[in-house]
């Protein structure tokens, strides 16, 4: 069998007030689009910081292709677009490219150039004056041209418009396909991630409550009416109302839920479990 492009072995962070991660292991194969999926304060980012190498963990290691990835370790084969975009604001847009080329072993400076270039940004435009969706498509072109193995973005679409978000989800699904880069993406709207991601982590309180290819999943539970669920285990609710759904598990009868369904419904099982939506 071969390695995996990513694996996660018992991950643990505790900051001073919070438990962000609890024994949080999995692992990814190459070129596929992983969800990353939770609600706020589930130590998502938490998450994708470590496994980028940018914060070390209290416990546990990641692996990409094999190798170890850590804090000071050689982060080439890795590209993580943090929720905040970090940019040179007194930069111009092809200032950013050209420090991009020089600091890359792997840049593809063409890539870069038609990223912006469809993105409609203007190259001599300074940082600083880009709205918040063209600095967001900046730096996607930015952690896209360096190729890497590994792509983790946090959140990459939550400021784009509907046109921007398809344009850079089908950039992220040409980046996995054509050059094998596995992803893992962050977001909120999980309606979006359903086209896109062929693995979901579920995330809450710190803890992996779901982790696997987004069709096993899927196969594994069903939608049934709520006085219709019989012997099955119940999940949870996926809407509110007197003719609620809720989502059971099995392969019995039943509708096929969607990955929104699978993770609402997963989520509430959590907030009836716990009281709480995460730590
Ligand atoms: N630097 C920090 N210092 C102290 N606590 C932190 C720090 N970063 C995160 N936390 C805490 O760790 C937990 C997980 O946070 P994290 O940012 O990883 O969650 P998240 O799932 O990315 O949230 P969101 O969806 O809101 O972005 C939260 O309780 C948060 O308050």
């Amino acid at each position: 069998m071969s390695t995996p492009a990513l694996v996660a072995r018992s991950l643990k962070k505790r900051y001073r007030r919070a438990e962000a991660l609890v024994d949080c292991s999995f692992s990814i194969p190459a070129g596929s689009i992983t969800a990353l999926v939770g609600p706020n304060g589930a130590g998502k980012s938490t998450l994708m910081s470590i496994v980028a190498g940018l914060l070390a963990p209290d416990d546990g290691d990641v692996l990409v292709s094999g190798e170890p990835v850590g804090v000071g370790s050689d982060r080439s084969q890795l590209s993580f677009l943090a929720q905040s975009k970090p940019l040179y604001g007194r930069f111009t847009v092809a200032e950013m490219l050209r420090a991009g080329r020089s600091l890359n072993r792997t840049w593809d400076d063409a890539y870069a150039q038609r990223l912006i270039t469809a993105a409609a940004v203007p190259m001599g435009a300074t940082v600083r004056t880009l709205s918040g969706g063209q600095r967001t498509r900046v730096a996607l072109a930015l952690a896209l041209a360096r190729r890497p193995a590994v792509l983790v973005l946090d959140e990459p679409v939550a400021d784009l418009d509907p046109i921007a978000r398809q344009d850079v989800q089908q950039s992220i699904r040409e980046e996995a396909a054509v050059t094998g880069t596995t992803v893992i993406i962050s977001s909120h709207v999980v309606s979006e991630l359903d086209q896109l991601c062929d693995r979901l982590l579920l995330l809450t309180s710190g803890r992996l409550r779901l982790s696997g290819p987004v069709a096993e999943l899927i196969d594994g539970h069903r939608l049934v009416d709520a006085d219709e669920t019989g012997d099955a285990e119940v999940v949870g609710p996926v809407d509110v109302g007197p003719s609620a759904r809720v989502l059971v598990r099995g392969t019995g009868d039943g509708e096929k839920p969607t990955l929104e369904d699978l993770t609402v419904a997963h989520l509430r099982r959590d907030v009836a479990m716990t009281g709480k939506v995460s730590s």
